[in-house]
């Protein structure tokens, strides 16, 4: 089955921003075939800010190529805003900020706005575009001489452009350095607090822990975790167990998942951390032991470990 067509219904709020049902997508056939996408359903209501996190090659993009109608699914349907996506991006409804391609290195920033403004029948002011986009100091600067940071700031500019009611942004902040990944949050909240739903794509995870109230978490083309984020948390081995190690080599523990050491200080999860913590109190290479409550990155990494 492809992406559905067929009329919109009506903008009444109850449509979602986004519904996927059942949705599967692969590449390359025989030895060479991956299964990107394995039966996903996903519903995002209006104005609700999801953080889509996953391991390289969970299959993000791809959920997100076919929410913006880029790639149709081989089964299951998707709807953007009510309608087939490809509907909905023509409409200038959904805006994108995506990690590659699309600008033209001679055009200043401006220009590149002003020329993507005449392709949306309504659009912001193109300074209105590149004040909200935090784009205006460098509006002259051309495109090839601006960095990876001022250039997602430019693509977040022609996304805002036409007002869109969906923004989807695949790792939007990669490339930017703390100032500017702070910057571009502020922004962003802005245009939730304008109502708009946004759906973004990170591998970073405080972002998630700071910006999205709910959490969607991709592994293997599946979503193995969708709830509000911290919620997330708590789902993936919600304690961490700490300690010097005065031991050679690894520590192995059965059912422990390791997370990377902080300091000198060793750190495992999983799902039974009293079992663990037993385990290590019996080692004498384990000293100064402890168990806490973990972060959303303990959950991730416990929640995509195999
Ligand atoms: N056009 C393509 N042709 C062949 N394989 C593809 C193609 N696009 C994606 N894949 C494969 O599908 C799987 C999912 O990739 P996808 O880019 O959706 O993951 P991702 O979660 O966005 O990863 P990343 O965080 O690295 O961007 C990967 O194994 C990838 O190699």
């Amino acid at each position: 089955m492809h992406t559905t067509t067929g009329p919109a219904p009506t903008d009444d709020g109850a449509v979602p921003a986004i519904e996927v049902v059942g949705a599967r997508k692969h590449f390359g056939h025989g030895s060479r075939r991956v299964q990107a996408v394995d039966g996903v359903d996903l519903r995002i209501g209006r104005g609700e800010v999801v953080a889509l996190l996953g391991p390289n090659g969970a299959g993000k993009t791809t959920l997100l190529d076919m929410v913006l109608g880029f790639t149709d699914p081989d089964d299951g349907t998707v709807r953007t805003l009510g309608a087939a996506p490809r509907r909905s991006v023509r409409a200038g409804r959904i805006g994108a900020v995506l990690q590659t391609g699309g600008l033209l290195d001679d055009l200043s920033v401006r220009e590149t706005v002003a020329m993507v403004a005449t392709l949306h029948r309504k659009h912001l002011s193109v300074d209105e575009a590149l004040a909200r986009a935090g784009a205006a100091d460098f509006s002259g600067r051309k495109v090839s001489k601006c960095s990876g940071g001022q250039q997602q700031r430019l693509r977040f500019a022609l996304a805002l452009l036409p007002e869109p009611e969906l923004l989807l942004l695949d790792e939007p902040t990669a490339g930017m350095d703390v100032n500017a990944r702070r910057e571009f949050w502020t922004a962003m909240h802005q245009e939730a607090d304008r109502g708009r739903t946004v759906v973004f794509a990170t591998h970073y995870l405080d972002e998630a822990e700071e910006f999205a109230a709910r959490t969607v978490v991709m592994k293997g083309g599946r979503i193995v975790a969708d709830a509000p984020t911290a919620e997330v948390q708590s789902l993936a081995g919600t304690r961490v167990v700490s300690f010097r190690w005065s031991g050679t080599g690894p520590v192995e523990v059965p059912g422990a998942t390791p997370l990377p050491a902080v300091g000198a200080r060793r750190r495992l999860t999983g799902p039974d951390t009293d079992a663990i913590a037993r385990r290590l109190l019996a080692d004498p290479a384990a000293t100064d032991l402890e168990i806490s409550h973990a972060g959303l990155e303990e959950a991730f990494l416990g929640l995509v470990a195999d």
